[in-house]
């Protein structure tokens, strides 16, 4: 089984490009799972994942967007007086915003449900990324704004009996209920609701499945459709670029590229010297980071500011109004940190682990951790070097899906070749870049830059 953790499946692989050579996304593909209550909704659901075996994956339960109650519905709750299978008893509004933006790929806040104090409680689950979202709930095939983002509708078709026996199970061991209370609620509003409003929404579902999770050749079928729609979407990102004509073609002018002083080619020769000692290549590949956050710096708005100097007198000067977030891509990037904050001492930091695969030098997302206010910040984001670009736009789709504006991102980096400049800022034309040098060329088998300064992460962190 993989790693399970609030509601995300993960596993050892990261996640593939989500998005085209244009920028554009890919939607995630959304499946929704409907039946009554514990016909096996959610067995189902965790079967399907498990056979996907796709990394990613994320199941999402109606549970969450029950609608909060007053203080004299809790007490109608817990008297058994409330209905909870009625449509009105779900927040379908906050369900249909949470939907769209997961589909859209966007970061989510998923509000956590508590069956006991028939509750949201404080907490939430922060979600980014799926390339598969499960829904399922009572009601997931009932509210045509919401099916209309389906790719596939399921309706799980399990006998009554079995239901009312699996509920009485369910209730009393993990929602804190009894055995009368669980046969009241059942007969008052569980099995009514059903008949009025749930079984009819089995004429929405593409696939019905009897007996649920015993239903081995159901969940087959469904499983294999799934992957062969993701098949589909997949597509040899690293080396289309490669193929991607920048010759004849000017840098463009939203790259910034330090001035070629002595000075800088000085530290430049001590950093690209493969017999710098690993204190010097520290010391200056952490000066050369100042450098270049000061020339980024620039870049963002200032205001004018007025101080009084020790001898009484008004200074009028300027002061940054933006809030800065440094976000370094992993590994590489992280070597930037310490002199970003020898410039701009209190950044907010995020990270994000991009690796290449093996053999493809597919880039894959990892990790992602952001503050949540990154989208009031202004993104100075970090990586030693540019070669083709790939793991530049993934980390920029990331802060966008994160709702960072694009304008307000400023890539810096050491090094740099014409063909990433060009792939970056013809997909994101209003990221800047600020970068200390251009190298002419990428070795085509081992996509280092030539001349370069090799493995910048292994060089900076001593693990050659
Ligand atoms: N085919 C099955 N055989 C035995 N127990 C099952 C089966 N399917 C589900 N269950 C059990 O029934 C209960 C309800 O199942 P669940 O999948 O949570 O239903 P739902 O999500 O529809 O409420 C759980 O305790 C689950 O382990
Ligand atoms: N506070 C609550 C909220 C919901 N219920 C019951 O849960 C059922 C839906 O969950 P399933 O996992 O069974 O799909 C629904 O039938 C409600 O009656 C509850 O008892 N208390």
């Amino acid at each position: 089984m993989s790693n399970y953790r609030n509601n995300v499946f993960l596993r050892g692989e990261g996640r593939s490009p989500w998005y085209r050579l244009d920028g554009s996304k890919f939607d995630c593909y959304l499946v929704g799972v409907a039946g009554g209550s514990a016909s096996g909704k959610t067995s189902v659901a965790v079967r399907i994942i498990e056979n996907l075996n796709v990394p990613w994956v994320v199941l999402l339960s109606m549970d969450s967007f029950y609608k909060e109650l007053s203080l004299e519905k809790k007490i109608e709750a817990q008297n058994n007086n409330y209905n909870f299978d009625h449509p009105d008893a779900f927040d379908f509004d906050l369900l249909l915003y949470t939907l769209k933006n997961m589909k859209e790929g966007k970061k989510t806040e998923i509000p956590v449900y508590d069956f006991i104090t028939h509750s949201r409680t404080s907490q939430k689950n922060s979600l980014y990324g799926a390339n598969v979202v499960i829904f399922e709930g009572i009601f997931a095939l009932y509210d045509q704004r919401i099916m209309d983002l389906m790719d596939l509708k399921v309706f799980v078709d399990t006998d009554s009996d079995i239901r009312l026996i699996r509920r009485l199970k369910r209730d009393i061991s993990e929602r804190g209920r009894d055995i009368n209370g669980v046969i009241q609620q059942y007969q008052k509003f569980v099995k009514p609701a059903f008949d009025q409003y749930i079984q009819p929404t089995v004429k929405n579902a593409d696939v019905i499945i009897p007996r649920g999770l015993d239903n081995l050749v159901a969940i087959d079928l469904i499983t294999k459709h799934i992957q062969r729609q993701l098949h589909e979407r997949q597509f040899n990102f690293r080396w289309d670029l490669l193929k991607i004509d920048y010759n004849d073609k000017k840098i463009p002018e939203n790259v910034i590229i330090l001035d070629q002083t002595s000075q800088l080619k000085g530290i430049h020769t001590i950093i690209r010297d493969k017999n710098t000692h690993l204190d010097d290549f520290i010391f200056y590949s952490e000066r050369l980071v100042a450098i270049i956050v000061e020339r980024a710096l620039s870049e963002l708005t200032y205001e004018k500011h007025e101080v009084v100097t020790p001898l009484n007198i008004p200074y009028v000067g300027k002061r940054c109004i933006e809030k800065i977030c440094g976000v370094s891509i992993l590994r590489a990037g992280g070597t930037m940190e310490v002199g970003l904050r020898r410039v701009v001492k209190d950044a907010l930091i995020g990270k994000i682990l991009i690796q290449s695969r093996p053999k493809t030098g597919e880039p894959s997302l990892h990790f992602v951790s952001l503050p949540d206010n990154i989208h009031e910040c202004y993104v100075l984001l970090m990586d030693a070097q540019i070669a083709t670009g790939a793991a530049a736009l993934m980390a920029i789709r990331v802060l966008l899906d994160h709702d960072v504006p694009e304008d307000k991102i400023i890539f810096l980096n050491f090094l740099a070749t014409p063909l990433g400049l060009h792939v970056i800022t013809n997909v994101f034309p209003k990221v800047k870049i600020c970068t200390s040098m251009i190298d002419p060329k990428i070795n085509d088998e081992t996509l280092f830059i030539e001349p370069g300064m090799g493995n910048f992460g292994d060089r900076y962190y001593g693990t050659l």
